[in-house]
């Protein structure tokens, strides 16, 4: 048996390398698809609107551009997979940082206690649009004012949700997890999984 036999080919709509390099380790075909948006820059949350409804919104409206991408540049007709990964703390959704001031005040909310990241996932084919959440809980140690200046310092929160990447140094902060670490890494490979091999008309 080869990867080729569990997996077909299909689109990655994202510009997070580390959605390719998950993809890549785990021999699932993919392209990458460079869709032109605004750069860096957090959707904005909606009145009322819940962590959660926020990352699933915000997964579908990626999907959503990336159909239309696929169709105006004429490109082959595969299956999208899209995600969006979001911090959340008392009710409240940690993006990405604007600058290092901003990801030391963030890493001050999450030092000493729980958050949760959600992280959603999209699967647009010719069926329509199927969807998987992922939900895990994070417990950071009590942070120093040391280790925050020393894990700014190393520019690693820049770009990730919660100015955080638990791929990197901020593993030495994490004291618990409870459910995927691929899905705060940013692309949970289960619910991925899941998504790509659920039977025609399912
Ligand atoms: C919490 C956490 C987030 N992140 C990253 C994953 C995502 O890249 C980013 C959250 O931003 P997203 O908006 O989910 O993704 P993106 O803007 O990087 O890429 P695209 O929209 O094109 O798919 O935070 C980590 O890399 N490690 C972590 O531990």
């Amino acid at each position: 048996m080869n990867e080729q036999a569990l997996f077909s080919p299909i689109y990655l709509a994202s510009a997070s390398p580390r959605r390719h390099e998950l993809l890549t380790q785990m021999g699932i075909p993919h392209e990458v698809l460079r869709i032109p948006s605004p750069p860096g820059e957090d959707e904005p949350r909606l009145a009322g609107e819940t962590p959660v409804d926020y990352v699933r919104r915000t997964a579908r409206e990626k999907a959503e551009r990336a159909v239309a991408w696929v169709r105006s540049q004429g490109l082959k007709d595969l299956p999208i997979l899209c995600a969006d990964t979001t911090v959340a703390l008392d009710g409240d959704v940690l993006g990405k940082p604007a600058d290092l001031a901003d990801a030391a005040a963030m890493l001050r909310r999450l030092s000493g206690r729980a958050h949760h990241v959600y992280s959603a996932l999209v699967l647009a084919d010719a069926q329509g649009m199927r969807e998987a959440l992922s939900r895990t809980e994070v417990s950071f140690k009590t942070l120093s004012e040391e280790e925050i200046a020393w894990y700014c310092a190393s520019r690693e929160p820049l770009g990730k949700a919660g100015a955080y990447g638990i791929q990197g140094k901020a593993a030495l902060f994490v004291a618990h997890l409870s459910g995927s670490h691929s899905g705060v890494v940013g692309l949970p490979l289960y619910e991925t999984y899941q998504l790509l091999t659920l039977p025609a008309g399912r």
